[in-house]
């Protein structure tokens, strides 16, 4: 695909990649602290997700970002200006982002190209015409200029949404479940485009998203937040393989677990041990398999007997469940798939503890 010509990163305000910084930020709402002196940094081009339950705070700090929502206490920066302080908030139009927000959706009563153009008041008519077509062209909707968005499938009313907060070249996107309306195969493919399309442009995003596959998938830098802070953040594959507790990891992935205590450097569990380096004998651990990788099945061989009791297909991919004895609860399972194992069939079950994570309980 032949690179798009963007225009000048600037019409908005900033003339290069932006730096986003929290710096402490407080906000309360009611009675409640929704952010608790939350502090996260983005360095210029950078995509970061922001994940966590829902009522942790995603919302409001992508809010604060954006100028919407005052901050109680700390601030904001964009390029190192302060843009948010208690008392002193500067409007959303005039910090050089982005915004990709279910309330701020397309306005139904412009066409497709009007509703870029719209953002791109600050050039003159040739030079926001001209960037208003490259970036349409950009996510396959050159021909569709003169529609209106209802006349858009949800797929393409998101690339729109897309190209009319990009086209101004903004120094930092923020995006709120950007794909949280379409289906799961229309998803793949727009996430794939807007990335691409991030990447290409270079904005700094900051975007939140309650799938965690989907932060994996976009993110340099994933955040975890609970409770208005970060618990956790790194890159996708620094808080998939060490989540900080329990909680981290059943958020990154479903998980089977085992509670058990440690006995000379090992937990033991009806499948065998699990190392346990650093915890003291007799620690209380809670041992947490991965359902892809985490245990292996086989008709023959060695391990620990167990019994297939589900058994679903997904794609080339088999998900099971799978008794073993001393265990309370059935194992998951996701493996691809294997014509051999049925319903019913007894099978011999082996950890791999690559995929083994072991917690102290307190
Ligand atoms: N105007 C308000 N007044 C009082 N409380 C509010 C207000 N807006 C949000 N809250 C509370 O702030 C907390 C954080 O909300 P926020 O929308 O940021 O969470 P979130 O992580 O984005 O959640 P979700 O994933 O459900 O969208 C929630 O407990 C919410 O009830």
């Amino acid at each position: 695909m032949p690179m798009t010509d963007w225009g000048a990163r600037g019409t908005t305000g900033v003339s290069f990649a932006a730096t986003l910084d929290f710096d402490a930020v407080t906000v309360s709402l009611g009675n409640r602290v929704v952010l608790d002196q939350f502090s996260l940094s983005l360095r210029p081009g950078e995509i970061v997700c922001l994940l966590g339950e829902s009522g942790s705070g995603k919302s409001t700090a992508l809010r604060v970002a954006a100028g919407i929502q005052p901050v109680h206490g700390g601030a904001v920066r964009i390029n190192g200006e302060t843009v948010s302080a208690p008392g002193a908030t500067t409007p959303p139009d005039r910090r050089g982002i982005g915004l990709m927000f279910q309330d701020f959706a397309l306005f139904p009563h412009l066409t497709v190209l009007r509703n870029v153009l719209f953002g791109l008041r600050g050039l003159n008519r040739a030079g926001a015409l001209a960037q208003a077509r490259a970036a349409l062209k950009r996510v396959g909707l050159a021909d569709r200029e003169t529609d209106y968005p209802h006349m858009l499938s949800g797929g393409q009313q998101q690339r729109l949404a897309l190209a009319r907060s990009v086209a101004p070249r903004p120094g930092v996107l923020l995006l709120d479940e950007p794909f949280s309306s379409l289906d799961a195969r229309m998803r793949e493919s727009v996430r794939e485009e807007t990335l691409a399309v991030l990447r290409e442009t270079n904005v700094t995003s900051l975007m939140v998203t309650h799938d965690p596959e989907e932060a994996m998938l976009l993110g340099d830098r994933v955040a975890l937040l609970r409770q208005g802070r970060i618990a956790q953040i790194g890159t996708p594959a620094e808080v998939y393989r060490r989540p900080i507790d329990l909680n981290a990891a059943r958020f990154f992935s479903p998980l089977s677990e085992v509670e058990t205590r440690v006995s000379g450097a090992q937990a033991m569990t009806p499948l065998g041990p699990v190392a346990t380096p650093g915890l003291a004998d007799g620690t209380s651990v809670t041992v947490a398999i991965r359902p892809a990788g985490g245990v292996r099945i086989a008709l023959r061989g060695s391990g620990t007997p167990g019994r297939i009791i589900g058994k679903r297909n997904a794609i080339g991919i088999d998900i099971c469940e799978v008794s073993v004895d001393g265990l309370d609860a059935p194992l998951g399972l996701r493996q691809p798939s294997d014509a051999e194992l049925s319903v019913g069939q007894d099978v011999f079950v082996t950890l791999d503890p690559e995929h083994v994570l072991v917690f102290a309980r307190d």
